[in-house]
């Protein structure tokens, strides 16, 4: 192997206060439930409820399956727990696990589209559980049992796949044994072993162990090579103590009595016990370039950079997203159920599982194509001992997991609704993927890769500080707080935040600062034909921190500008526009970028131009088009207006057409057409059947308004009345990268520009 294992943390930390805050802001916790057909007449109610309900009721007590087309049943996992094996926790109770199981629920949706509510049954007694669950196969396509212990997980989850008919699928341990034996069988392929041959020690004979075991030995290991250990040691035929039936299904015949023993030699070792269970001695004593999976949560039987002290030849995975080879069942149960409900499976079978581990191992040896590097950390990953398995985050999980999932349940005759059409539904699983986090994902990946120095303008802000140092832990660059240092620390201190001895994190004072003479200087030589003095610029300069904060980016000091916390857009906007022009041969334009129901729409102009004219709004269009393309996406740009190609005619709607006129002599590179209403422009089938000359090829991505009011008011009901996340407006076609958040931004809102400011999406 020639590749140096580098087991650095790739990723940020954060502080237990940031993890509350995170919870607790806005709505508490991670989910809510939204209605998916209108209920806002008369008439929506009467099909919703009584008496149009009844309907589907008769069809479904008729015939038992209509409820996956009339329900949201065949779409809805329920996420189950009773808090007894929370991650490597422990036992700390049904309602404890409720974050967990809220993440679960939201991971199910984020990853694969798939509903999810989470339901925390407060019983440690295996017969009450079980009672309670199985009166629930009605409301739901599959039950997912999550971090309830061993032994009484397997009791659970046996009975109710017995007297349930939907997949009842215990992620802690199928989830996990899928991805771990992923990971292993591209380990073993690096390291030349075979499944055969390796002598694997599994620490931890609960949930993910007995699991692993079993799913390994059905892919060929040999019963003879695997130990498995627990709190006692080695599970040796004929030991008693702390036993039950599952472990002695997998006693091993050896002398191994301790981890250390079973560890001496071993090719492999999974750790799937607790924090710190394995010793720098015990990975000493393995094999030549051994296989080390540390994956208990949150923290590992031993980190990568303990591994790397005693050994340089070993592979190393953890559970966790902060280092290389991320072993965790997340890279398995949004996909695994979304393929045994897109086929409505009876049930999770071996088959699916293997068909899943192996679609999984051989994803991580293809080629990475452009669009995915963009979704991993660092450099283009390679096949490797640093990247033995995908990321969660890579998009073509989607469109791989499922299908190979739905194939094995078709294959061993366990859908009751096989796929007809493979290919289409490949097409149908990548619309799934949800481009909200994806493209948002995409650019603080880039980022990371390409660190900035950004200014914090409104440095004694509280939520400035916080997003500042958020900014800092996640890799993003260096964080500049503009303010003064004492009046800083106090909001900081007061906040319970610790800035002392923080990296990449710098305090500047515009008063004191040596370069505030350079500043005004600089803004004097702008600013002196408009009426300004140089004693004006040093009062700008020394006491405006938007004019201080831009002159750094003007001049280099930083690469990038936010702002807007405390001050009107418009203000922060011209304070920035004394210093910093717009970019040669471009017009400056405020563009939102609308994410709603799998949609990312961008629109324009939402923050200069009150009325544009027709010269103005193609300008717009080109501008708008170039941020699409940077964040992505190919441009389809429709102007928009009330009337469409003409009808009904009106004076208002000739700039429109004027304006794409204009663009048509400009020749410019991507698609554009207009004037049109919203509901063409986005609905591309009304598009194809009313208006078949229209040059878009699909429902267009840029909206360009006839003007602010048009833009700024469709933005702002998009977002309080359709849920829609909306960022921005974005800064587009000034000379240097600055970006302005709405007055009152959250910490969260301001790190998101933060880093689109850095990653210069404004061109
Ligand atoms: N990365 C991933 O995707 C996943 C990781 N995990 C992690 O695996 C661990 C176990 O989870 P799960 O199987 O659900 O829990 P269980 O409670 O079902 O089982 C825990 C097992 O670990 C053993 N154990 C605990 N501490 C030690 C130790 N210091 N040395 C040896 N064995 C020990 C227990 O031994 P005994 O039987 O003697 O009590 C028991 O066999 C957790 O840390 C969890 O976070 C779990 C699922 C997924
Ligand atoms: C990842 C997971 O499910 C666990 O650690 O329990
Ligand atoms: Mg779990």
């Amino acid at each position: 192997m020639t590749d140096k294992p580098v087991p650095r943390r790739t990723r940020p930390t954060f502080t237990d206060q940031e993890a509350l805050q995170f919870h607790s802001q806005g709505r508490p916790g991670k989910l809510e439930v939204v209605p998916t057909k209108p209920m806002a007449t008369q008439r929506d109610l009467s099909l919703a409820y009584s008496p149009g309900v009844a309907v589907p009721v008769k069809a479904i007590a008729e015939n038992p399956t209509c409820a996956f087309d009339y329900t949201a049943r065949g779409n809805m996992v329920a996420v189950i727990s009773n808090g007894t094996a929370i991650l490597g926790l422990g036992n700390l109770g049904a309602l404890a696990s409720k974050p967990v199981m809220e993440g679960k629920a939201v991971l199910f949706k984020r990853f694969a589209d798939v509903d999810s509510i989470d339901l925390e049954v407060d019983t440690e007694d295996a017969d009450a559980f079980i009672n309670c669950v199985r009166y629930l196969g009605p409301s739901f396509g599959g039950i997912n049992l999550e971090d309830i212990k061993a032994p009484e997980c397997f009791i659970i989850e046996e009975r109710l796949r017995e007297l349930m008919d939907i997949p009842v699928f215990h992620d802690d341990q199928h989830g996990t044994a899928i991805i771990a034996a992923a990971g292993l069988i591209n380990a073993l392929h690096l390291t030349g072993r075979d499944v055969k041959s390796t002598r694997l020690v599994v620490n931890g004979a609960g949930a993910a162990g007995i699991a692993c075991v079993e799913l390994l030995k059905a892919m060929g290991f040999a019963p003879d090579k695997v130990i498995l250990c627990d709190t006692k040691g080695a599970i040796y035929q004929g030991r008693t103590e702390g036993m039950n039936q599952w472990k002695s299904a997998h006693a091993a015949k050896t002398d191994a009595r301790s981890l250390a023993d079973a560890m001496a030699g071993a090719d492999a070792v999974f750790g799937l016990s607790a924090k710190g269970a394995f010793t720098p001695e015990m990975i000493a004593s393995m094999a030549p370039k051994p296989i080390i999976f540390a994956m208990a949560n949150p923290d590992p039987e031993i980190t990568p950079e303990e591994v790397a002290a005693i050994r340089d030849d070993a592979i190393v995975a953890t559970g966790r997203s902060d280092y290389p080879n991320q072993v965790n069942n997340v890279l398995g149960f949004p996909y695994i159920f979304r393929g045994a409900l897109d086929v409505l499976a009876t049930t999770i079978n071996m088959e699916m599982k293997i068909a899943a581990a192996q679609a999984l191992a051989e994803l991580a040896r293809e080629d990475v194509p452009d669009e995915v590097a963009a979704a991993y950390q660092g450099s283009r990953p390679r096949f490797g001992r640093e990247y033995i398995i995908p990321v969660p985050f890579d998009p073509r999980l989607i469109h791989t997991v499922p299908a190979a999932v739905a194939r094995a349940a078709m294959d061993t005759g366990v859908a009751r609704r096989p796929i007809v059409d493979m290919r289409a539904y490949k097409t149908q699983l990548s619309a799934r993927r949800d481009p909200v986090a994806g493209t948002l994902a995409r650019i603080f990946e880039r980022v990371r890769r390409f660190p900035k120095r950004v200014v914090f303008a409104e440095g004694e802000e509280e939520q400035v500080i916080r997003a500042a140092l958020a900014f800092v832990n996640q890799g993003l660059g260096t964080a500049i707080l503009v303010g003064r240092e004492e009046r800083i620390h106090e909001t900081a201190r007061a906040a319970g935040i610790d800035l002392e001895g923080r990296e990449n994190l710098e305090i500047h004072n515009a008063r004191l600062s040596q370069r505030n003479g350079a500043y005004a200087r600089f803004l004097y030589d702008r600013l002196q034909r408009q009426g300004f003095l140089l004693r004006d610029c040093q009062r700008l300069i020394n006491q405006d921190r938007n004019h201080f904060g831009a002159s750094m980016v003007a001049l280099g000091d930083a690469d990038a500008l936010i702002t807007g916390v405390t001050r009107n857009y418009s203000i922060a906007l011209s304070d920035v526009r004394r210093v910093i022009d717009a970019k040669p041969g471009h017009r400056v334009i405020g563009v939102s970028v609308c994410l709603a129901r799998g949609r990312t729409v961008l629109v324009a102009d939402t923050a200069i131009h009150e009325m544009p004219d027709a010269q103005e709004l193609s300008e717009i269009a080109i501008e708008a088009a170039g941020v699409a393309r940077r964040l992505g996406y190919e441009p389809r740009v429709a102007l928009l207006s009330f009337s469409t190609f003409g009808h009904p005619q009106a004076e208002r709607a000739e700039k429109i057409q004027e304006a794409v006129r204009i663009l048509d002599r400009a020749r410019v590179d991507f698609e554009y057409d207009g004037e049109m209403s919203a509901d063409v422009a986005l609905n591309r089938d009304l598009m194809a059947a009313q208006y078949p000359f229209c040059r878009l090829t699909g429902a267009a991505n840029v909206l360009v308004m006839p003007a602010f009011h048009s833009a700024s008011i469709s933005t702002r009901m998009l977002q309080e009345l359709g849920g829609s996340t909306v960022i921005g407006p974005l800064i587009v076609g000034l000379d240097k990268p600055v970006q302005i958040v709405p007055l009152g931004a959250t910490d969260n809102d301001i790190v998101n520009m933060a880093a689109l400011a850095a990653f210069n999406v404004g061109g």
